[in-house]
C-alpha cells in the first residue's frame, strides 16, 4: 500500500472513491482498514487478501487500479463485531472508517462527489469496549511503559488503563522487576516509545510479549508535557489533587492516555483519575514464579487448572476481574490484608446475608462496562437498562446489608464502605431509568421502541398517530377493494415506492380503463403480473405515517440522549458503586469457597513466621476429589525462625519421585499468596509474617523463544533468587541443578543452599534428589530435613504423601519407572546398574563430602585468618627506583616484573 500513491502519480488517476480510500489507508498504514460502504465494511488490496485468509471470507474484485483488478473482501455491518473479535485475537489492528454524511448530501455536491468518510476509531486489543469483544471475567488492560534517564540511573514506570471500566493506575518499577510487573498487570496490549522498542536491553523482554507490543512515537511520553496532557484530559488545572507522581510515572501515564486518545479519535472514555500503586505494598512475584505457580492460568495457558479457577466463586464479571487482580497482586501491609479478611469473615459468619447478597449480585449487570460504552457514545438501550437494573440491585443490597447489621457500625470496614457507596447513588437516576425504559429493550437505539409507553405524552401521541395510520391504511384497503370490486387489492409498502396499491394484471388493466376519466388511481409501476397505483389520499396518509414514525423516533432518541447525559453526570458515584459491588462479590465468594472447602482465616503480621498446620493444595485437592481418587493428605510446614533464631528456616525435602514434593512446595507458596490477597486458606491453621517477595523455581521448561536451554533458564532464575531474596521472602526451589551432570548439579545445589542460609536468610523449601545435601542440616543451624513417607510392598512402592521430619535414603526412581510402564528389560538392567553404583559409592561415599568440605566462604565476612603469600612482583617493585633507570634498564625491569607477576598468579 505504501507505494501506491507513488504508482498513481505515474499512471492514470484512480476513481474518486479509490482516491479517498488510498488517502485514508495511507494515514493508517499499520491497521486493516474497514471502509464503510452502505451495509458493509469493505477492505481492498492487501487488506482484502489478509482479511480473506484470516477470516475465511470470499475474496472478490472491484474495478481496476493501474490496470490490475482490485482485490476486495467485505463483512456485513451486523456481523462486524464477530469478525473484529477474530481479527483482534489474531493480532490485527483495525481502523474503522465510517460514512460521515448521507449519500444524498454528497450528491448535492455533484454527481461524481464521494461520500465523506473518515476513521472514527482504531480497534486494538487494549482498547476494546464492546461486550462481544471482551471477556467478562478478565480485565482488559492497555499498559504503557516509560523510561526516564539512562544507564544505571534510569527510572521505569508503568501506567495501565482499562477503558472498558475506566480503571487507571500507575506504578514505578525497575529494570529487574519489569517482566514480573508486566506479568502481574497482564495487559492485552503494551505501548512503548519507539526508542525503548528498539533498545537492546529490552529487546528480549518485549519480543517475548509478542504482537501485543505497540511502538508509538516517543513524543507522547514526553516528560515536559506529560502533566499537562493528563490535567487536560481530566479537566483540572493541576494534578496535585490526584497525589504526587514521579517523572517516570507521569511519562507512562501520558503515553497511555495519548494512545487512548489516538485510538478513540473523538470519543473520550470516562477514566478514573490515575491511582498510584506503591511497589512496597504489593508482593513481588516474578514472571516465572507466576507461571510456575499457575495463579491465573496454567503453564499451557488455560484458566482451567489454575488457582483462580479453583477458588473463583464470584457471580459477576466485575467480581471475577477483581478477584483475578487481587490474586495477581497480593498485599504486604497486614492491616490492609486484615481489612479484606474481616469482610470475608463477616460473610462466613453471616450465611444468610451472604446468600442474599450473592442472589442480588447474580442478576446484577456489568455496571462499569455499560457506563463506559455509554460515555463513549457506543452504548445502546440495553446498556441503559443494565445501569437501571444494577441501580435497583444496589439499593436492594444496601438495604439488605444494612438490615443484616441493624445495630449498624458493626459491619467490617470494607463492607461498610461498599454499603456507603451503594447508598450514595442518586436515587432519582434509578427511578428515572425504570420509568423511562420499556421492559424489553432492543439492542440498538436506531430502531426505537425502547421508551416505556406513558413516559412521554408527545411520544405516545406520535406513536398513536403512526399506529393508527396503519389501521387507516387497512381500512383504506378495504374501501378500495369494495370500490373497485377487486377483492385481491392490497396496499403494500417498499423502500422505493413507499405505500402503493397493488392489483393483478387483469384487474390493473381494467382499473386503468375505468379510471381514465377521474384519474383517481394514479399508475406507478407495471410489474410482471401486477400493476401498482397510488392515490392522493394514500400519498397524504403516507406523509403522515412517515412523519409520525420519524417524530416518534426523534423523541425516543432525545430521551436516550437525556438518559445518557444523566448517567454520565453520575459516573463518579456509579463507578464507586461498581467497585463496591465487585468488592461485595469477591468477599462473599471467598466466604463461600472458604465454607465449601474448609478454608480458615490466616493470621498475617509483620513477624517472620511461616507456620502452616494441615495445609492442602487447593487445585490438586479438588482434582483428586473430581477423579474420586484418594483423599488429599494435609501436611504441616514450619519455616519461621525457631527459638533463639532471628531468621527463617530452610527445609530440604527429599523423597521418592511422585511422592508429593512439588505439590507440598507449591501448596505453601499458594497459601502465602492466598493469605496476602485477603482470602481464607486451605489449612487448619496458618500464621504468616508478610512475604515481600515470592520466588518459585518449580519444574523446568525450555525457553526456546529466547534461545535458552532448560538448564540456562534454571540458572538464570536461581541467580535472580540469590541476588534478590530478602529474609522476608519465601523461596520455593524444586530440584535445582538436575538439568546438568550429577556432580555439577549437586555442587550448584549445595552452593545455593549455603548462600540462601548464610546470605539471604529467607524462608525456603528446597526439594531435591541429591540425598547428600541432607547432611547440611547437621552443619547449618537453620537447615532442616523433611521427607515424604512411602511404604514398600512386595517390591513396589506405595506413596503416603505424608511429609515427616528426616531424610530419605533413596529415590525409588526405578519403582516409579516400573509403574510408568518402562519395559521389564530396562528396569532389570537399571536395577543392576544401580546396585553397582551404590557399591562404588559405599567405598567412597559422596555423603561424606559434607564432613570434608569447609563451610561456605563467600560471606562478605571476616577476613581470612591466614595471610596470603606475598606477590613476588610487589617485592621486585620495591627494589626499583625509577629515577635511577636508563630507558633500557626500565624496559628490562618491566619484563622482569611481568615474569614475577606470572609466577605469583600461578601460586594463587
Ligand atoms: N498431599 C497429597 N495427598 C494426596 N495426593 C498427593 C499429595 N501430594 C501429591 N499427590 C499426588 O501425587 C502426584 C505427584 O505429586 P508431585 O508431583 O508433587 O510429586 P514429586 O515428589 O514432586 O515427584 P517428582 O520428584 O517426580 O517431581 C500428584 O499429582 C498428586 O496426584
Amino acid at each position: 500500500m505504501r507505494d501506491m500513491n507513488a504508482d498513481i502519480a505515474g499512471a492514470g488517476r484512480p476513481t474518486p472513491m479509490m482516491e479517498q480510500y488510498i488517502e485514508i489507508k495511507a494515514a493508517n498504514p499499520d491497521c486493516l482498514l474497514f471502509y464503510r460502504m452502505g451495509d458493509f465494511y469493505e477492505m481492498f488490496f492487501e487488506d482484502a487478501e489478509m482479511a480473506s485468509r484470516a477470516l475465511g471470507i470470499a475474496l472478490t474484485k472491484r474495478g481496476k487500479h493501474l490496470g490490475a483488478d482490485i482485490p476486495m473482501a467485505g463483512v456485513p455491518i451486523h456481523a462486524a463485531d464477530d469478525y473484529l473479535q477474530k481479527l483482534i485475537s489474531l493480532g490485527f489492528r483495525v481502523a474503522v472508517c465510517e460514512q460521515l454524511e448521507d449519500p444524498a448530501e454528497a450528491k448535492k455536491r455533484g454527481s461524481k462527489s464521494v461520500v465523506r468518510r473518515d476513521v472514527v476509531r482504531l480497534v486494538t486489543p487494549g482498547t476494546l469496549t464492546e461486550e462481544t469483544l471482551l471477556d467478562t471475567r478478565r480485565s482488559n488492560f492497555l499498559a504503557a511503559l516509560a523510561r526516564v534517564g539512562a544507564g544505571e540511573g534510569a527510572a521505569f514506570a508503568l501506567a495501565w488503563i482499562d477503558i472498558s471500566t475506566g480503571a487507571f493506575r500507575v506504578a514505578e518499577t525497575a529494570f529487574e522487576a519489569l517482566s514480573g510487573d508486566i506479568a502481574r498487570i497482564d495487559p492485552r496490549e503494551l505501548v512503548v516509545p519507539d526508542q525503548l522498542f528498539s533498545d537492546d536491553s529490552l529487546r528480549t523482554l518485549l519480543r517475548g510479549l509478542g504482537p501485543a507490543v505497540t511502538p508509538v512515537p516517543r513524543a507522547t511520553f514526553d516528560g515536559a508535557t506529560a502533566a499537562d496532557r493528563i490535567a487536560r484530559y481530566f479537566g483540572v488545572a493541576t494534578l496535585d489533587g490526584f497525589g504526587g507522581f514521579s517523572r517516570a510515572e507521569l511519562s507512562a501515564a501520558s503515553g497511555a492516555l495519548a494512545y487512548v486518545e489516538r485510538t478513540q479519535i473523538g470519543s473520550r472514555p470516562a477514566l478514573d483519575p490515575p491511582r498510584r500503586e506503591a511497589a512496597s505494598e504489593v508482593m513481588a512475584i516474578d514472571h516465572s514464579t507466576r507461571a510456575n505457580l499457575e495463579l491465573v492460568r496454567t503453564t499451557s495457558g488455560e484458566r482451567r487448572g489454575s488457582l483462580v479457577a479453583a477458588i473463583d466463586r464470584t457471580v459477576t464479571g466485575a467480581g471475577a476481574r477483581l478477584l483475578c487482580e487481587r490474586l495477581a497482586s497480593p498485599l504486604t501491609v497486614p492491616e490492609a490484608i486484615d481489612r479484606r479478611l474481616d469482610a470475608v469473615a463477616w460473610f462466613v459468619d453471616n450465611p444468610d446475608a451472604r446468600r442474599g447478597t450473592r442472589e442480588v449480585l447474580s442478576s446484577s449487570p456489568d455496571l462499569a462496562r455499560a457506563l463506559s460504552r455509554l460515555a463513549l457514545d457506543r452504548g445502546g438501550p440495553r446498556d441503559l437498562g443494565q445501569i437501571g437494573a444494577a441501580l435497583g440491585g444496589a439499593v436492594a443490597l444496601a438495604e439488605g446489608l444494612g438490615a443484616a447489621d441493624p445495630t449498624s457500625g458493626n459491619l467490617p470496614s470494607e463492607i461498610a464502605a461498599a454499603v456507603g457507596a451503594l447508598a450514595a447513588l442518586p436515587p432519582e437516576l434509578g427511578l428515572r431509568l425504570a420509568t423511562a425504559l420499556a421492559d424489553e429493550l432492543p439492542p440498538h437505539r436506531r430502531d426505537g421502541g425502547f421508551v416505556r409507553p406513558g413516559f412521554s405524552l408527545e411520544l405516545d401521541e406520535a406513536r398513536a398517530l403512526r399506529d393508527e395510520s396503519r389501521q387507516v391504511i387497512a381500512r383504506l384497503q378495504a374501501d378500495y377493494a369494495e370500490e373497485t370490486g377487486v377483492r385481491t387489492l392490497k396496499i403494500r409498502h417498499n423502500a422505493v415506492l413507499g405505500w402503493f396499491i397493488e392489483v393483478g394484471q387483469a384487474h390493473g388493466e381494467k382499473l386503468m380503463a375505468a379510471d381514465a376519466g377521474t384519474r383517481r388511481f394514479i399508475h406507478r409501476q407495471t410489474m410482471a403480473g401486477a400493476f401498482r397505483f397510488t392515490t392522493t389520499e394514500l400519498a397524504d396518509l403516507e406523509t403522515r405515517i412517515a412523519s409520525a414514525a420519524d417524530r416518534a423516533l426523534q423523541i425516543e432518541l432525545s430521551v436516550f440522549a437525556d438518559l445518557v447525559e444523566r448517567v454520565v453526570a453520575a459516573s463518579a458515584s456509579l463507578k464507586a458503586a461498581a467497585e463496591a459491588l465487585a468488592v461485595l462479590d469477591v468477599s462473599a465468594a471467598l466466604a463461600e469457597i472458604a465454607e465449601a472447602e474448609r478454608f480458615t482465616r490466616p493470621k498475617v503480621d509483620r513477624s517472620l513466621a511461616f507456620s502452616i498446620t494441615a495445609g492442602r493444595h487447593p487445585v490438586v485437592e479438588q482434582a483428586l476429589r473430581a477423579e474420586a481418587g484418594d483423599p488429599f493428605v494435609a501436611n504441616d510446614c514450619v519455616l519461621g525462625p525457631g527459638p533463639g533464631e532471628s531468621r527463617g528456616r530452610l527445609t530440604i525435602v527429599t523423597g521418592p519421585n511422585m511422592g508429593g514434593k512439588s505439590t507440598f512446595l507449591r501448596q505453601n507458596a499458594l497459601i502465602a499468596v492466598m493469605a496476602q490477597m485477603g482470602a481464607f486458606v486451605p489449612a487448619e491453621h496458618a500464621e504468616i509474617g508478610v512475604v515481600d517477595r515470592l520466588f518459585s523455581r518449580v519444574g523446568a521448561a525450555d525457553d526456546l523463544a529466547r534461545g535458552r536451554s532448560t538448564f540456562m533458564v534454571e540458572m538464570v532464575e536461581t541467580a535472580a533468587i540469590l541476588n534478590q531474596a530478602t529474609e522476608r521472602s519465601l523461596v520455593v526451589l524444586d530440584e535445582i541443578g538436575r538439568g546438568t551432570a550429577t556432580y555439577d548439579g549437586l555442587s550448584i545445589a549445595w552452593g545455593t543452599i549455603e548462600h540462601l542460609h548464610e546470605i539471604n536468610g529467607c524462608r525456603t523449601l528446597f526439594a531435591t534428589h541429591y540425598h547428600e545435601l541432607t547432611g547440611l542440616a547437621d552443619k547449618l543451624a537453620r537447615v532442616h530435613n523433611a521427607t515424604v513417607k512411602v511404604k514398600e510392598w512386595k517390591g513396589d512402592v506405595v506413596f503416603l504423601h505424608e511429609i515427616v521430619p528426616g531424610a530419605a535414603d533413596r529415590s525409588y526412581g526405578i519403582q516409579v519407572a516400573k509403574l510408568a510402564g518402562l519395559p521389564e528389560a530396562v528396569i532389570r538392567r537399571a536395577r543392576g546398574v544401580l546396585s553397582r553404583l551404590e557399591a562404588a559409592d559405599r567405598q567412597n561415599p559422596r555423603a561424606a563430602l559434607v564432613d570434608d568440605l569447609p563451610l561456605f566462604q563467600s560471606r562478605p565476612a571476616a577476613p581470612s585468618a591466614e595471610p596470603a603469600p606475598p606477590d613476588p612482583a610487589l617485592g621486585l617493585l620495591d627494589t626499583i627506583d625509577p629515577d635511577d633507570l636508563t630507558p633500557k634498564a626500565a624496559l628490562e625491569a618491566l619484563y622482569r616484573l611481568k615474569a614475577a607477576r606470572a609466577e605469583g598468579a600461578k601460586r594463587e
